[in-house]
């Protein structure tokens, strides 16, 4: 049984408060594209997990997806499986691979074994693997706040436009970038900013990530200058970074921005 885990980027990011937990408030626009991992899950005699593809840093007991089924594990009588996962989305680039992964990986086990989990009781189990994992259970545009991981549906629809992911190759760290900030309440919440047109995206959505970020690695900043120097109607750094995402109107081609980076055209 497999399932296609998809990537997801940020519309606007604001860190609005440090936890007394240690975590950070945030508000943002979780929103899906079109940049899959797969995964897979057989009957075997031992529990394993296969990664393929792009390279996953760290022991694979650590990958989140055996994590996922590990957490099912403990309240449910489930017997060995082999993951197999085809990693494409890029590692420690703001795009929520991981968290994706694990998410369908407590979907395909909620259905192969009939366990009958309703969404909430999915996302409960994401939300003790990761802060964006919840979103990544229903997967539709959000607004989301508290850690990331309380959300309400939002309608954004970005279908008629052409959006390009460019990955430099650069690995941020999310604890990292997270210690760098100093949250601050917005004027203005991006649940309602997001409703502006999106011509004017680019003078009122922010990733409060960019300047810390931008500072340490400055060809992130890079890319984006070029982004809208190729006529993005709204670019901006995904989650706590590297990849960036812009917003055209038109299908377009970047062959300098392909040296060097991972571009990823329509997603
Ligand atoms: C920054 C965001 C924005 O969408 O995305 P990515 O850049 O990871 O894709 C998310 O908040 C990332 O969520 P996720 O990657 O699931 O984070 P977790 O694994 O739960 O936490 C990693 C570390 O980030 C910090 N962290 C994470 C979420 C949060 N709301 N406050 C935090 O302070 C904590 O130090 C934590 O130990
Ligand atoms: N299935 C997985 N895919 C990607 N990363 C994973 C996975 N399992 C564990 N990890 C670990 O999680 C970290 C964050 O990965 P990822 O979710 O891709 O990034 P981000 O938090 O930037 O969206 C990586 O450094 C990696 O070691």
């Amino acid at each position: 049984m497999l399932a296609f885990a998809n990537a997801k980027i940020n519309l606007g990011l604001n860190v609005t408060r440090k936890r007394p937990d240690g975590y950070h408030d945030i508000e943002t626009v979780f929103y899906p594209v079109k940049l899959n991992d797969v995964v897979e899950i057989t009957d075997s005699e031992n529990t394993i997990c296969l990664v393929k593809g792009i390279d996953v840093p760290g022991d694979t007991r650590d990958n989140l997806c055996l994590k996922a089924f590990n957490l099912l594990k403990k309240d449910f009588d489930l017997p060995a499986q082999q993951i197999t996962l085809l990693k494409n989305i890029p590692v420690g680039a703001g795009l929520g691979g991981g968290s994706s992964d694990a998410a369908q990986l407590i979907r395909l086990v909620n259905d192969k074994f009939k366990l009958g989990l309703s969404v909430v009781k999915m996302q409960n189990y994401a939300r003790e693997l990761g802060a964006d994992c919840a979103f990544f259970i229903e997967n539709r545009p959000v607004y989301a706040f508290g850690k990331g991981d309380e959300f309400q549906p939002i309608a954004i629809d970005l279908s008629n436009y052409y959006v390009v992911l460019v990955k430099p190759p650069v690995h941020v760290s999310t604890a990292a970038a997270y210690a760098g900030i100093k949250p601050v309440i917005p004027s203005r919440s991006v649940k309602d900013l997001i409703h502006l047109p999106l011509k004017t995206w680019k003078q009122h959505l922010e990733n409060d990530f960019e300047s810390t970020v931008f500072s340490k690695y400055p060809e992130i900043e890079l890319v984006k200058k070029k982004l809208y120097q190729s006529g993005a109607l709204f670019a901006l750094m995904s989650g706590s970074g590297a990849s960036v995402f812009a917003i055209f109107e038109h299908e377009v081609s970047l062959p300098e921005l392909e040296n060097g980076n991972k571009v990823f055209y329509n997603i």
